[in-house]
């Protein structure tokens, strides 16, 4: 991990902090044809240095967090990644953020600094690349530098996480990478839509300034400094934030999975993704119901398919014709930003009804 912190000395209007994480977008390949087999091998300045032209009033600093690949990202990353942006903003007075990101877990970090961070004022823009940086056509620096534009245009402030590739501008509560190859790769759910656009290197909102949820967690730093063990982020593998297992559920579905999951790994809480609006095999209901009954374990039931919602009506009835109290519906939300979700809940410690009511909120409407 580097702290190296670089200021780019220019006319100072906006100053905005570039911090690297790695990514396709820090890439490089043997061939400049390659799209595969790439390895992370730039640092953030040398992505910013790339952009010869980028506009003189803008104040750059850059500084790189860690260097990996978004599969081996884990929530001490996240936590490593708040608290840099929370002291940026309170001690040194920085607004406006660009997280350079690898595409395969950048939905997870964007929901998670959705819902963790909520200054005045503040502008925070994920980007990434869909092909290395080597590539004779590589997406990397353009995609660098249009949210480099995004993240300096006062008109992007107060919108919440903002997500930059390939020429849109998407909601980071929202967005999801939907093509494990194209270009074309990240799309908001059906319901919500990208926010705007670039025409010709100009910003464009399609809609007035507004936050796709009020819901907010207040991560305390003392808290989180215990949480954080700072000498080892990027260097192994841990998670501070509570062990939540997520499930596929597939016909045939084995749900002795599941408390292999809580019996081997300590599981807090389960997240299953259902098929359809909700549904799974009877078997699989019943033990959900039992880890309820047994361990005070919740189980949120999102979805496979990619849009659509899943609501407390279509959660499982039994013979009393009632649910179980632990079962929660996770709406519009895909699996992974409802793992999440709920690992925020925990981390606060709410009762299962608190717990329900944030599912319940504005821009998830499960509960
Ligand atoms: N396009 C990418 O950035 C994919 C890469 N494996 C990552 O997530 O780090």
């Amino acid at each position: 991990m580097s702290e190296i912190e670089i200021t780019h000395p220019s006319h100072t209007e906006t100053t905005i902090k570039i911090l690297g994480t790695g990514g396709t977008i820090a890439s490089k390949a043997e061939s400049n044809v390659s799209t595969s087999n790439y390895k992370v091998d730039l640092t953030v300045e040398d992505l910013v240095k790339a952009i010869p032209d980028l506009p003189t009033n803008l104040n750059l600093k850059y500084k790189q967090l860690f260097n990996l690949d978004s599969k081996e990202l884990t929530s001490s990353h996240l936590l490593f990644l708040h608290k840099e942006i929370v002291e940026s903003y309170q001690i040194e007075g920085i607004k406006n953020f660009v997280i350079t990101h690898g595409t395969d877990s950048l939905e997870e970090t964007a929901f998670f600094l959705e819902l963790t961070i909520n200054f005045p004022d503040i502008t925070i823009v994920l980007t990434g690349s869909m092909r290395p940086s080597s590539n004779v056509s590589s997406d990397a620096i353009f995609n660098l530098y249009q949210a480099i534009k995004v993240a300096s245009a006062p008109e992007s402030k107060n919108r919440g996480v903002l997500v930059v590739l390939n020429d849109s501008i998407g909601s980071g509560f929202y967005i999801t990478k939907t093509n494990a190859n194209s270009l074309d790769t990240f799309k908001s759910s059906g319901q919500a839509g990208f926010l705007g656009n670039f025409v010709h290197n100009q910003v464009h909102y399609y809609y007035p300034v507004s936050k796709p949820t009020s819901i907010h967690f207040n991560i305390d730093s003392n808290k989180l400094t215990k949480l954080l063990d700072l000498n080892n982020v990027g260097k192994k593998r841990r998670n501070e934030l509570p062990e939540v297992s997520v499930f596929y559920n597939v016909q045939g579905f084995n749900p002795t999975l599941i408390q292999l999951a809580i019996d081997q790994i300590g599981t807090k809480a389960i997240v299953i993704a259902t098929s359809g609006a909700g549904s799974l095999s009877e078997e699989t209901n019943e033990i959900l119901k039992f880890v309820w009954e047994k361990y005070a374990i919740p189980v949120i039931f999102s979805k496979r398919s990619q849009d659509g919602c899943v609501t407390s009506w279509a959660l499982p009835k039994f013979d009393n014709d009632k649910t179980f109290k632990g079962a929660i519906a996770g709406g519009y939300l895909n699996p992974q930003k409802c793992r999440i979700l709920i690992q925020l809940c925990l981390l606060q410690n709410y009762s299962i009804d608190q717990i329900k009511s944030v599912f319940e909120s504005d821009g998830i409407f499960g509960g």
